[in-house]
């Protein structure tokens, strides 16, 4: 069913997207004449891109979306692409975001991660394939190699907004598997298909999300290894808990960048030329990664995966702890805007 999501945005939508936008950065898509900003479907399928992906290069550009949630702007405006599904010929709308904004101008403490997840759930999505730059904590994780994590060790600080259940509205939501089990198998095969074409992949993997920006030191390096940790990051979290309780299937594709700094003597110790000199290096590969999931996602036999049929409803019981008479009616005013009708 098609939704007009132009009247949804209206409340907390400002002035569309300046047409210098698109000149102050190089972004290659195909544009449509005029590209408009509004979308008249749902979008049910976003990639957040991190470090050193700022774009979807290849895809034509069917709009840009300047969308303002109760939690602020999102980290950059979304563009809505238009993906060519191998198997029906149609055209699915994928939204693309970048994490640290166009220019890289987010620290990792700073990334807009309520907006950026209350935004895309607004707009449909339901499945979010998120792509991090990671230091490798383990030697046969070699730079440049793709692992599909299954656990999270969260190292941040507390200083990240972590929640859209606070201030009088009391939630709690499931995260003992931090990724989607389901859509991570979809991105382990697609991955797997591209193996002996520059790509190796790792299927399993604990994520260390620090708080950064700084790297880690040699000791805590050691120590993370010591708890079994695979790769480390700074963007896993609060992403994944955020999606979760926004009742959208997501997993993480982690790229290594560098071996951290546990290796002493024997490595160069991270630094952020190594981590862009492999991700530009290995960009290409990365690209084609996210293109076969989106090929995979595009199939009918995924439509109600890619809708999060599964997790429909979660949130609703989660978060409806907070007897309606004591709600904090701010709060309860963001949540209703987030799930329509979920908490009336
Ligand atoms: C530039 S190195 C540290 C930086 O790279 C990763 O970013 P992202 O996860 O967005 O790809 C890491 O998490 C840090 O934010
Ligand atoms: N060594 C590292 N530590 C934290 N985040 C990273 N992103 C890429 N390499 C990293």
């Amino acid at each position: 069913m098609l939704q007009r999501v132009k009247p949804l945005f209206s409340a907390f939508t400002s002035q569309s997207y300046p047409r210098t936008f698109f000149r102050s950065i190089s972004i290659p898509y195909r544009k449509m004449a005029g590209v408009p900003s509004t979308y008249d479907a749902p979008v049910h399928i976003a990639v957040i891109g991190g470090t050193g992906i700022q774009s979807l290069p290849g895809f034509t550009l069917a709009a840009t979306l300047d969308v303002d949630t109760p939690w602020g702007k999102p980290s950059s405006p979304i563009s809505i692409l238009h993906h060519p599904s191998p198997s029906t010929g149609n055209n699915v709308p994928v939204a693309f975001l970048s994490r640290h904004g166009l220019s890289h101008e987010l620290a990792p403490h700073e990334v807009k991660n309520q907006a950026n997840i209350a935004a895309l759930r607004h707009i449909g999505v339901r499945t979010i394939i998120a792509f991090s730059a990671v230091g490798s904590l383990q030697e046969e994780v070699r730079p440049r190699d793709f692992v599909v994590p299954d656990q999270i060790i969260d190292r941040t600080k507390g200083i990240r907004p972590f929640t859209y259940f606070e201030k009088g509205m009391v939630g709690h939501v499931g995260f003992g598997d931090p990724f989607d089990t389901k859509l991570a198998e979809i991105v382990r095969k697609c991955g797997h298909s591209l193996e002996g074409e520059g790509v190796t992949l790792h299927d399993k993997g604990t994520i260390i999300c620090m708080e950064g920006p700084q790297f880690s030191t040699r000791a805590e390096s050691n120590m993370y290894r010591s708890w079994g940790g695979t790769v480390i990051n700074m963007s896993a979290l609060p992403e994944a808990k955020l999606a979760r309780e926004a009742e959208i299937a997501y997993q993480m594709i982690c790229m290594a960048t560098d071996y951290d700094c546990w290796r002493g003597a024997e490595g160069e110790d991270v630094n952020v030329e190594m981590v862009m000199g492999h991700m530009k290096a290995n960009a290409d590969n990365a690209r084609r990664f996210v293109g076969a999931v989106l090929n995979e996602l595009s199939k009918e036999e995924h439509a109600q995966q890619v809708q999060g049929k599964h997790l429909e409803n979660q949130t609703r019981f989660a978060g409806s702890m907070t007897k309606k008479e004591a709600r904090g009616q701010e709060t309860e005013k963001k949540l209703q805007w987030l799930f329509p009708g979920y908490f009336d």
